[in-house]
């Protein structure tokens, strides 16, 4: 072939080459540039999709969290200890705010064990229909009724998510061997059931009835309440047992707080912890032929002396109006004594 013929053809064949080739490419892209877009496509209305469901895109809902700011220089309560030694706080009424308490603990049971034994029965309607008024409204409660009478238990009309247990469980002869066995029973319970049951347990006396709010304000792993006879005196005027042959002695020159028997409490473990360690000390004490001055009372203030609570209730919680004059500090009054005539409902 010519030479010249030849550089013509093989110009010619690049040239097709070329031209197949950008027609190619251009296709290829063409079709790559589709595929992906239909990708896109996909993964916007998939993830459209599971974002929302309902209907088009939406800001997701934040719960708002609505409640007047703590002021750092305005202290809420200067006329009240508010704090322990120990950092406990001690619960007043001011020093708390119930709408951000409710928030934190919403979803939990309280169980509140109460003992209703011989004539003590008469005491269970106000407690339980002032329970339902003022006791942890709007959270769910068991009522832990240890009888030795489950007929005597009276209906009362209860708000949704809470009920009465009713525990049948033995009386004995003396009023303080009653009051002391609470302890034991409190611990035989918690192993049964409460521990599965419900996340805190309150205890509490059944010669009183609620007048104002108790609330999720009280609930920590391990709480006591001030003896409203003594939040304001010294040690020394403590009615703390002071012989030291019994398990519940204190000396003279220990001592945070004189505490009530008839309201403590805590999570399920640690009042487990505590009933038990009061009843074996209580045993103990029988055995040694001794009884605490305040028996059950006397050991819990010695078993909170050695285990610090992680709040304190102020004697808010805890009043006898009979026996005391109200002091200003006193705002509210939130669980009362009923008067009861000592001699006519013990010991029969
Ligand atoms: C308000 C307060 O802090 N009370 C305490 C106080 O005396 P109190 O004088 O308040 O004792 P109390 O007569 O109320 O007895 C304590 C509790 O035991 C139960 N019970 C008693 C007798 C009876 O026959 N049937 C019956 O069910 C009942 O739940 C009663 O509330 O000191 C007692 C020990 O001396 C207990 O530590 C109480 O908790
Ligand atoms: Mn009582």
């Amino acid at each position: 072939m010519d030479p010249r013929e030849f550089c013509r053809k093989s110009a010619k064949v690049s040239l097709c080459s070329i031209l197949l080739c950008a027609v190619l490419l251009g296709f290829y892209s063409q079709l790559t540039h589709r595929v992906v877009l239909r990708q896109m496509q996909l993964e916007k209305k998939e993830s459209s999709e599971g974002d929302c469901h309902l209907d088009t895109c939406r800001i997701p809902e934040v719960p708002r969290l609505l409640y007047p700011k703590a002021q750092l220089l305005k202290p809420t309560r200067v006329d009240v200890l508010v704090m322990t030694p120990w950092f406990a706080p001690i619960i007043w009424d001011g020093t708390f705010d119930s709408a951000i308490l409710d928030a934190q603990f919403r979803n939990i049971t309280i169980g509140l064990t109460v003992f209703a034994i011989k004539k003590y029965v008469v005491f269970l309607k106000l407690f339980l229909e002032t329970a339902e008024k003022h006791f942890m409204v709007g959270h769910k409660v068991n009522y832990y009724v240890f009888t030795d009478q489950p007929a005597a238990v009276p209906q009362i009309p209860l708000q949704e998510g809470r009920q009465v247990v009713v525990l049948e469980v033995r009386n004995y002869k003396r009023w303080q061997d009653i009051s002391m066995h609470r302890m034991e029973m409190i611990s035989n319970f918690s192993q049964r059931r409460f521990l599965r049951e419900v996340h805190y347990l309150v205890c509490l006396d059944v010669d009183m009835k609620f007048s104002d709010h108790v609330g999720v304000e009280i609930l920590a792993p391990l709480f006591g309440t001030l003896h409203p006879g003594f939040y304001a005196g010294d040690r020394q005027s403590f009615t703390y047992e002071r012989r030291p042959l019994s398990q519940a002695y204190i000396p003279r020159d220990e001592g945070d707080f004189y505490y009530a028997g008839g309201f403590f409490g805590g999570s399920v473990p640690e009042v487990y912890r505590l009933t038990v360690a009061c009843h074996q000390a209580m045993m103990a004490d029988q055995a040694n032929g001794i009884e605490a001055v305040w028996h059950d009372e006397s050991h819990l203030n010695r078993y909170l002396l050695h285990h610090k609570p992680s709040k304190v209730l102020s004697p808010e919680y805890l009043w006898d109006e009979q026996m005391l004059q109200r002091p200003p500090l006193l705002r509210k009054l939130r669980y009362v004594a009923v008067p009861k005539n000592h001699a006519e409902i013990r010991n029969r």
